[in-house]
């Protein structure tokens, strides 16, 4: 059942700048949705118009069936953490926490409950007391998350709440929130330009470009089948060549792959661990580097023309640069402009 449905929304600023343009999104109840993109996609200007903090151009937004477009936050049943979290720093966790509530005239017992509760479920039980300043960057986001949160908003909006912490701390609070979604089943729109943390913690990754939807998939299928040139790219790291298809084969500087299509230019992706490599001589490449990461390896490779592609190897011992290499593709894409992939 889609609990928040997004129609046809534009956003057009002064300018003009069309930063969401005519976007369409069903989420599902108790769905984590990642919005991904690069830098001026639209995602927070998208998130912030679920919200209530940017007014649709055009569209409509209904949540529950209800149309939400033009509400003002406040009459929304969302709650939206920021990337800065905007905490009132002369008050204390407690009363940062309570403040909503308050206004809202609830009993002082409940109160208290519940923000003794969402405490806890933040990690930060017994912090109450604490002024904001006293607290690390890890757990005044915690609070900030715990202030949404206390207010049992039907819609969770999350915007690159973890950008200015570290990585180590970034990937602790990742696995929190996504511990706390799945125990309060919350839906949750979470916007960031880390493919790892879509890919950590998404049910469905939408890849934004130019305002509009690129790809909308779970995190696998978004990895395993990207649907443009544009995703292959983005998510991961992929090998993407461009190139001839001619008689059934795609053509690159003595690199060729079966690729049943039509003749004609094409892009060809492979990601490196699809990319098995055998010793030979000449060889179809040449080996630049090789860098071993204990696990794994990877080699960098050039084909004849000098294009560059990588290889993840298990045995990284068996190659040393100036080696010639044939190339095993075992999962390749491969694209037309505004095509969708053909898989082979
Ligand atoms: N208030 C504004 N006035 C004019 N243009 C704006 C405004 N806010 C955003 N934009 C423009 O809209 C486009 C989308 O911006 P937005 O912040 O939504 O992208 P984003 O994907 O969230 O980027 P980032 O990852 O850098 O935060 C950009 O071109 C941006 O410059």
């Amino acid at each position: 059942m889609s609990v928040l449905k997004i129609s046809e929304v534009s956003k057009i600023f002064a300018g003009p700048t069309v930063a969401v343009d005519k976007f369409s999104l069903d989420v599902a109840d108790g769905e984590l949705v990642c919005l991904l993109g690069p830098s001026g996609s639209g995602k927070s200007t998208l998130l912030r118009m679920i919200g209530g903090f940017e007014r649709p151009t055009s569209g409509l937004i209904t949540i529950d069936g209800e149309d939400i477009t033009h509400q003002p936050p406040e009459k929304r049943p969302t709650g939206m953490v920021f990337q800065s979290h905007a905490l009132w720093t002369h008050m204390n966790v407690f009363k940062n926490l309570a403040f909503g509530l308050k206004l809202r005239r609830l009993p002082a017992s409940e109160i208290k409950q519940r923000v003794e509760a969402v405490l806890e479920l933040v990690g930060l039980a017994g912090y109450g007391g604490r002024g904001v300043n006293q607290l690390s960057g890890g757990q005044q986001q915690r609070v900030a998350l715990a202030r949404s949160l206390v207010l049992e908003p039907k819609i969770l909006l999350l915007d690159e709440p973890f950008a200015s912490l570290d990585q180590h701390l970034r990937e602790r609070l990742r696995e929190e929130v996504r511990d706390i979604q799945q125990r309060l089943k919350i839906t949750t729109l979470f916007v960031t330009h880390g493919q790892d943390e879509a890919l950590a913690m998404a049910d469905r990754i939408v890849v934004m470009r130019d305002g509009r939807t690129e790809q909308v998939d779970r995190p696998d299928i978004i990895y395993r089948e990207p649907q443009t040139p544009f995703v292959a790219g983005f998510i991961g790291t992929m090998n993407l060549v461009e190139g001839e298809v001619s008689n059934g084969h795609f053509k690159r500087a003595g690199f060729a792959v079966d690729m049943p299509i039509a003749d004609g230019p094409a892009v060809l992706a492979v990601r490196p661990e699809a990319l098995d490599l055998t010793a030979a001589e000449p060889g179809t490449a040449r080996v630049h580097r090789v860098t071993d990461y204990g696990t794994h390896g990877l080699v960098d490779l050039d084909l004849r023309d000098g294009t560059r592609l990588k290889s993840m190897v298990a045995h990284p011992d068996l190659f040393k640069p100036g080696q010639g290499v044939d190339l095993r593709p075992q999962a390749v894409s491969a694209y037309r402009d505004n095509q969708r992939a053909y898989r082979s």
